[in-house]
């Protein structure tokens, strides 16, 4: 996008970006025909609810909960909607969702305001959901996809309140309502209809949730259910007006996102060649069918009855508060991509750190974290790039997942792993024992130093001049590996790897590798 900054953050700017429709937009790309649907255009809008990464809720003074804590331990009386109670707005909530409106380039109002939604379901005790569909936090903006590298305009952000939880026990035939979800903040954030595939649709979806994930805003974590998304998609015939949309509510992947609007397409693209209009439904997905379902119709849509919220008065900010929260704003993904592929990373490799599960990548209520790419920079210090990318992708983040934990439980620290990767670069152990020592360190967490555990561990490599356990070794290896030892020494040399793991077993990863194949080699030839 050739649009400056200045220009963007402008009202005027905001009115004439979003006079283009999405034609327009699109005549800016070349319109290319999907090999699956022939002649036919896909369009598709999203809503996204991305819960707000707050300590408190939105109007109470209650915790927020996380996904496992007991159900009913984390409300208040006005988010259990007990009579006579009013709400308070959460300052860190709207400076965390002005944070969001910032990085998509949002043009925040000084003057927002609140609104009733009502409608009538077990999880939502007030009966009403408090949101903002008329004067929003803020308006327009856009979201460069980071695949396609196209933007997609953003029509508007709001502050909401979440609803409770509800399940039904089938055995007993009960319903459950868990308040501890109830009243926590999100942002609705809704694109115009710029999205043309199921792959822009995840290409969104992802690259909203990185840009959310990197400002602190959200934690987008879409398995726990704190990023959710409604997707809009209608088709048309190339050259036509925009078919009648249907919405498909509440998808908690991207992947699943992608396969409800593919299969939402054909669905539509085989009535309208049928001569049958597509009726505008809200939509459930079936993940076990890969298939989508009516909810209701347009003509049984609930009256929501929206109405001001009379207990909250408007919120306005002044320009000057929007601003000394811009200062304090982190790099932004695109920038932060391009400059680790100028320190040598690959495109992969950036990618990894930077999507990295961080948990703590910014903590509550927006206060920095270390997150991957934090750390890395901090690694980096002084050390090739490169390396370290290998020790934190391979590695370190290789063992946590290993042991099913994220980067935010990684309890080594940064001083920790370059003293290891120093000694392994240096000769001091192996890579063998580094990934050892890395190990140790993951699994029983304190602060001592690697070369402390080096001698604890006795790992220290082998010290060059001691061949004698390294040949006692090979030996033994070879006494152990009869046919193996006959392979080699009938001119099978590929299976030497195999004598070389077992030497390298038994010296528990202190001997050099290129040293142990040496000596085999040697051995294997000299004992006809
Ligand atoms: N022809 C279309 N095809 C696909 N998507 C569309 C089309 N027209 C509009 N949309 C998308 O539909 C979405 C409408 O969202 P919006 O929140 O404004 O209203 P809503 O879905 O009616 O209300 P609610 O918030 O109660 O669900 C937007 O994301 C928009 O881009
Ligand atoms: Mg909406
Ligand atoms: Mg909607």
């Amino acid at each position: 996008m050739l649009v400056q900054r200045n220009l963007c953050r402008s009202r005027q700017f905001q009115l004439l970006w979003r006079s283009f429709n999405s034609h327009n937009i699109r005549g800016l790309r070349e319109a290319t025909q999907d090999k699956r649907w022939p002649g036919w255009e896909v369009v598709v809008g999203i809503e996204v609810h991305a819960q707000i990464k707050s300590r408190k809720k939105l109007f109470s003074d209650a915790l927020t909960s996380r996904p496992g804590d007991p159900p009913n331990t984390f409300v208040s009386q006005f988010d259990a909607a007990f009579p006579g109670t009013l709400p308070k707005l959460n300052q860190k909530c709207v400076d965390l969702a002005i944070r969001a409106a910032l990085a998509l380039e949002s043009y925040v109002q000084t003057r927002s305001t609140f609104d009733r939604k009502h409608y009538f379901y077990p999880d939502l005790p007030a009966g009403y959901q408090i949101t903002q569909r008329y004067a929003p936090l803020a308006k327009g903006g856009y979201l460069t996809l980071s695949k396609h590298g196209i933007p997609v305009r953003i029509i508007q952000i709001q502050l909401e309140q979440d609803t409770a939880k509800s399940t039904f026990d089938a055995r007993r035939r009960e319903s459950h309502i868990d308040l501890n979800r109830a009243g926590s903040g999100l942002m609705e954030i809704v694109s115009e209809p710029d999205l043309r595939s199921p792959e822009e649709a995840g290409d969104y979806i992802r690259s909203l949730q990185a840009l959310l994930r990197s400002v602190g805003s959200s934690d987008g974590n879409m398995e726990q259910g704190s990023l959710r998304c409604d997707v809009n998609v209608s088709v048309n015939r190339y050259g036509e007006p925009p078919g009648t949309r249907c919405e498909i509510k509440n998808l908690n992947s991207a992947k699943f996102a992608m396969i409800a609007i593919t299969s939402e397409v054909f669905r539509h693209i085989e009535l309208l060649d049928s001569g049958i209009p597509v009726p505008q439904e809200t939509r459930g997905f079936n993940e076990d069918k890969a298939e989508t379902f009516k909810l209701r119709s347009k003509e049984d849509a609930p009256d929501y009855r929206y109405m001001p919220d009379p207990n909250i008065p408007p919120l306005l900010l002044t320009e000057s508060y929007i601003e000394s929260i811009r200062q304090t704003m982190p790099e932004l993904p695109d920038a932060q991509r391009a400059r680790l592929i100028t320190l040598g990373l690959s495109p992969r490799d950036a990618d990894v750190l930077m999507t990295v599960d961080a948990g703590r990548e910014v903590g509550f209520d927006g206060e920095p974290g270390k997150g991957a790419v934090a750390y890395f920079d901090e690694l980096a210090q002084g050390r090739d790039p490169k390396l370290v990318v290998n020790w934190m992708t391979h590695d370190l983040l290789g063992q946590l997942s290993a042991r099913k934990e994220t980067f935010g439980d990684n309890p080594v620290s940064v001083l920790q792993l370059g003293e290891l990767i120093d000694m392994v670069q240096d000769g001091k152990i192996t890579g063998t024992s580094g990934k050892t020592i890395l190990r140790h360190m993951i699994s029983h967490p304190s602060d001592l130093s690697p070369s402390a555990l080096v001698q604890e561990l006795s790992l220290g490599a082998l010290a060059s001049d001691d061949s004698l356990s390294l040949r006692t070794w090979c030996a033994e290896a070879i006494e152990v590996h009869p046919d193996v030892a006959d392979a080699i020494r009938k001119g099978n040399p590929r299976v030497l790897n195999r004598l070389v793991g077992s030497v390298m077993q038994r010296s528990r990863g202190r001997a050099d590798a290129q040293t142990v194949r040496a000596t085999l080699e040697a051995m294997l030839t000299n004992d006809h």
